[in-house]
Formats: C-alpha cells, structure tokens, sequence
C-alpha cells in the first residue's frame, strides 16, 4: 500500500473506496472481470493514475470509453484540478459511472453517454484519454476531432504500442497531427511501467472540423439579423 499512498496522497481513502466499489459492485454487475479484483491497484488503479504526470494543470479531459471509470475515475481523484468527462456509450456503465461521481463525491466529473465520432462538434478539449478502446489507427480518428489544436490524445497502450503507431501512420498524417511519442510513465511505482502514446492534433482545420459552426464564447448572445 506504500506505493498507492504514494500516488494517491490524501486522495488515499477516495481511491479505497472507488477500489471497494468495483471489486463489489464492479465484479457482480460485469463491469470488470472476477480475476482482476485481487489485482485492482497494480493493474487498474495505479497504472491510471501515474498518467496523470503526462496532463497539465486545470486541463479540461475527455476520457473516451471509460467502461466502469479508467482511467477517467482514477483521473479526477489524484488530480481535482482537472475537469473530466466520462464519455462511454453503454447505459449500464454510464449508470455505474454515475454512481461512482456520487459516492466519491467527485466535482470534476461529468458523465456522457455517447459514442466518441458522434460528439465530435461538442468538444475542443486540452486531452482525450483512452485505455483498450480501440486500435491506434480508430482512436485518433474518434479522438483528434475531440482535441483543440494542439492538444494531445494520451492512449495506453501496451506492447503492441510501437507497432499500433506504425500502422496509424496513413491516418495521423491525414489528421495533420503535429508530433507522436512513445512515453513510460510510473517507472518504479508499477511494473511494467504504464506505456502512452501521445499524439498531438495539428491545426483546426485538419482535424475534421471543417464543417463545424464557429464556436460562440460561453454566456454571449446570437447575434440577430
Ligand atoms: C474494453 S472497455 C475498456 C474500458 C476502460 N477504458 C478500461 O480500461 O477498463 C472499452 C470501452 O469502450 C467503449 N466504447 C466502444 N466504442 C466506443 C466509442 N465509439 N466511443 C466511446 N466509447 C466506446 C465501450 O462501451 C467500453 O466501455
């Protein structure tokens, strides 16, 4: 457990009770599989969190896919500066996800019920997170439309990640991404350490918004004709 009050810090007991919550609640509703209670911290609990040494400060998240919370749950319990959003499609894991924002009492959380290519208009995000959603080459063309130029898709991968980069190749550069990296984050605090992919979306009008609507500030009125 020293290397989770490590981690988690005074968010400690939060990440014992989202912990508790899935290896109950988590397991009997299907949401994660019997064999991975006896190994949520390693697996599951730490390996998310350790991510968050890749995301800036007070950035705005959406976590694609998130299932029964990672790493979006993990996310906003180590780091409530940052406004998350739990985008996942299925009714029966928006439910458990609400459930999680309420009995941990997380205010920088939102839950989405959508699938990622069908919001594309609704975010302009300073990170998209993603954790066994889909392959490299899918994800960027669900993520990037979520990103604002110059902000970052952050996928865990595991040891295909090279190869999954390579083959996503075609598509990045028809997205204009600025720059991919392979990054090892948690080195020392989970073994193996947590592997990333970063991609980081180019300009505005290569990221698939050409169609979109000029985005009108926050409060301001539609102008009338
Ligand atoms: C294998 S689960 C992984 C869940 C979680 N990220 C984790 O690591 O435990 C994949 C999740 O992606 C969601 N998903 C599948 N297609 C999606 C899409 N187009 N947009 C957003 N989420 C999607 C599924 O509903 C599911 O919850």
């Amino acid at each position: 457990m020293g290397t989770a009050r490590e981690v988690f810090g005074d968010a400690l007991p939060i990440a014992e009770r989202y912990a508790a919550f899935l290896a109950k609640d988590g397991v009997e509703r299907g949401l994660i599989g019997p064999r991975e209670a006896d190994r949520l911290w390693e697996r599951h609990l730490i390996n998310c969190a350790v991510v968050s040494s890749a995301i800036p400060q007070d950035a705005q998240v959406v976590d694609i896919g998130s299932g029964a919370g990672l790493p979006g749950v993990v996310l906003a319990i180590v780091r409530p500066d940052l406004r998350i959003t739990l985008l996942e499609p299925l009714l029966r894991r928006t439910t458990f996800l609400n459930e999680c924002v309420e009995l941990l009492g997380l205010r920088n959380v939102e839950v989405r019920r959508a699938r990622a290519e069908d919001v594309m208009e609704e975010f302009a995000v300073d990170v998209a997170t993603a954790r066994a959603v889909a392959p490299l080459e899918r994800l960027a063309r669900w993520a990037l439309p979520l990103l604002r130029p110059g902000g970052e898709l952050l996928a865990l991968k595991g040891e295909r990640a090279a190869a999954e980069l390579e083959e996503a190749e075609p598509v990045l550069k028809r997205f204009g991404v600025r720059s991919t990296e392979l990054l090892q984050v948690g080195r020392g605090m989970v073994d193996p350490p947590t592997t990333l992919v970063r991609v980081v979306a180019g300009r505005e009008e290569v990221v698939g918004r050409r169609q979109r609507a000029p985005r009108r500030a926050k409060g301001s009125r539609k102008r009338s004709s």
